[in-house]
């Protein structure tokens, strides 16, 4: 299968070199000419996937047409703010005959909608796309698929051999994929992880140890599921890989952007000076925002979302917004659950 990579951050390659190393012909398009021209120098991204190798066949440009010219597939790597422009420009290239398969692999969600990103791809596409767009998440950061230590991961789609032919696309000896008929709650696990992820990092960053992050993590779930079940999602895709899976990898790794930025706030720096020295895409700073007021308009308790988008931007002092999370009002640990069915 012949696939059009778009985008070129450290996922997007990361995954062009997944894709070129399963015998696929792979083409990835950046939208600035002089990262590809970076990339056709060294054979690597090194802004973005340092120490990675760019395989000799995988095919580089700068020009939209060209990359999707021939493709079948196209795996959309663009941080979230950039799904809606980008679906547009590629929307114009597309044809239903030879587009099969449509992959998002960003996490997070729309600011203004609060639009998940495969209904956004599908609010720009002919109705005749609809069935081809599948979501790929899970933990699996760029810098650990990039040299081929054993990730899994969760292709979801609303058919099934559509996240089947993603499935195929992208499962290789390092690479497994796991189908996943639930497109809500893959899509809300990978996008509401980040924010608890950051939590967790300016905990670390504040010194706390490792019973509040566990803290954090267990009751970041909880609230995920919360939101996730109230907007249709299965709750039991929260115990997969899309919901604690990517919950572990991202509140424990040193890889995540989302963890780091939030080391950098619990250490004293202010957001844009963190955002600043992370480079790359802190997913969890829009999410934030975004689910404490889906929150707030579907009346859902989000008390970890609530902290964190007090400290982000309104101010607030980590070190209290952790004091209120443990102050607040006494609680059931599963209220929904518990009070109805024994008490
Ligand atoms: N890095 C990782 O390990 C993983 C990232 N993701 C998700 O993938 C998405 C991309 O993340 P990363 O690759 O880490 O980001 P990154 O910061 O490494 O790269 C972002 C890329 O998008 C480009 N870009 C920025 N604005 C753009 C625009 N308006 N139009 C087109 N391109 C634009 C940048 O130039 C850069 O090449 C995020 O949603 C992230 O949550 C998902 C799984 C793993
Ligand atoms: O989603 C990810 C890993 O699964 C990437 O997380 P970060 O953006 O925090 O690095």
């Amino acid at each position: 299968m012949r696939v059009a990579v778009i985008g070129a951050g450290s996922w997007a390659t990361a995954l062009a070199v997944l894709l070129s190393r399963n015998g696929k012909e792979v083409t990835m398009w950046a939208r600035r000419q002089q990262q590809i021209e970076e990339m056709l120098e060294y054979r690597e991204n090194r802004s973005y996937l340092p120490g990675v190798s760019l395989p000799p066949q995988l095919r580089l440009t700068a020009d939209l047409e060209l990359a999707l010219a021939d493709a079948e597939a196209v795996v959309l790597g663009v941080p979230s703010h950039a799904v809606r422009e980008t679906i547009k420009r590629v929307a114009g290239f597309l044809k239903p005959q030879q587009h099969r398969l449509i992959v998002n692999t960003a996490k997070g969600l729309e600011e203004g909608s609060f639009l998940r990103l495969s209904q956004v791809i599908a609010s720009e596409l002919p109705d005749v796309f609809r069935d081809k767009i599948v979501v790929l998440s899970g933990p699996s950061h760029a810098e650990e698929v990039g040299r081929e230590i054993p990730t899994a991961v969760v292709a979801a789609a609303a058919k099934r051999e559509t996240a089947e032919a993603a499935q195929d696309l992208f499962m290789s000896p390092a690479f497994r994929v796991y189908t996943n008929p639930d497109v809500v709650g893959v899509e809300l696990g990978g996008a509401l992880k980040n924010i608890i992820a950051l939590c967790t990092g300016i905990s670390d960053g504040l010194g706390f140890g490792d019973n509040t992050k566990a803290a954090l993590m267990t009751r970041g779930l909880a609230e995920i599921a919360r939101l996730g079940s109230s907007l249709g999602a299965q709750p039991l895709t929260f115990a997969g890989l899309a919901g604690v899976g990517d919950l572990i990898v991202t509140c424990t790794s040193l890889h995540s952007r989302n963890r780091r930025a939030g080391i950098l706030i619990g250490q004293g720096k202010k957001l844009e000076e963190a955002l600043a020295e992370i480079k790359m895409v802190v997913e969890g700073v829009r999410t934030c925002k975004v689910a404490r007021s889906l929150a707030q308009n579907l009346g859902v308790s989000m008390p970890i979302t609530e902290q964190a988008y007090q400290v982000l931007f309104a101010g607030a002092d980590p070190r209290e917004g952790v004091a209120r999370l443990m102050q607040r009002g006494k609680t059931h640990e599963m209220e929904e659950v518990v009070l109805n069915q024994h008490w």
